[in-house]
């Protein structure tokens, strides 16, 4: 079953919350998007993680170095998962594995900019992250001739676990599940919509109907 997860790329604890609360019963994972984290701090997580105990929370670090210490920072802080840049050197990524293995939680390495995301996708999977995230970020999506469907093909043909985010919206995301995608992740289809609640709901059931 393909997990939806809201990404919350908002700017403050007190929106995130007001967010998630509308949301929650439609999401299996609640993301802290990072301009959330660099403008709240760590203590946004805590703050999600107290609110909603049941969901899997997912704390969008990005992480470029020095992956045990940011990640060990996200996990003390309350994260389920944390994420660490799949550009990054190996010794970034098994850092913040080996913090992981230290809380019992799990790393996603995001894909965000790496050109060959098939070969990178499967030199990772190999280092012991839960599972590799294939993204296209906000300013990759505003450029001309944008389509998600190439982030389908190469989750498809890596044959690792993944995640698929970039613009996910409701007329796309059983794509994504029949992609093989273990979770699809939803930001702005969500925290744009007029009613979230209503939004969330819809991208739940078009993945499980
Ligand atoms: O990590 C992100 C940007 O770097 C976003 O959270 C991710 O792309 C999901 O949001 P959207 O569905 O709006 O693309």
């Amino acid at each position: 079953m393909t997990k939806l997860q809201v990404a919350v790329d908002l700017l403050t604890t007190a929106d995130a919350l007001a967010l998630t609360n509308k949301v929650a019963p439609y999401v299996d994972i609640i993301e802290l998007g990072t301009p959330l984290i660099k403008s709240a701090g760590l203590s946004a997580i805590s703050a999600i993680k107290a609110a909603h105990p049941d969901k899997e929370v997912f704390a969008d670090l990005k992480t470029a170095d020095a992956g045990f210490l940011e990640a060990d920072l996200a996990f003390s802080a309350g994260a389920d998962l944390v994420t660490v840049l799949g550009a990054a050197g190996d010794a970034t990524i098994k850092g913040a594995v080996e913090a992981g293995q230290k809380h019992g939680k799990k790393v996603v390495a995001d894909l965000i900019g790496v050109e060959n995301r098939v070969e990178r996708a499967r030199e990772i999977a190999k280092l012991g992250v839960a599972f590799v995230e294939i993204h296209a970020g906000l300013d990759e999506q505003a450029q001309p001739g944008y389509s998600i469907q190439t982030l389908l093909d190469d989750g498809k043909i890596a044959g690792v676990p993944f995640s698929v985010a970039g613009g996910v919206k409701v007329d796309t995301i059983k794509a994504v599940r029949d992609a093989g995608a273990d979770v699809a992740v939803a930001g702005g289809a969500i925290y744009s919509a007029a009613d979230p609640a209503a939004a969330a709901k819809a991208l739940k059931d078009a993945l499980t109907k």
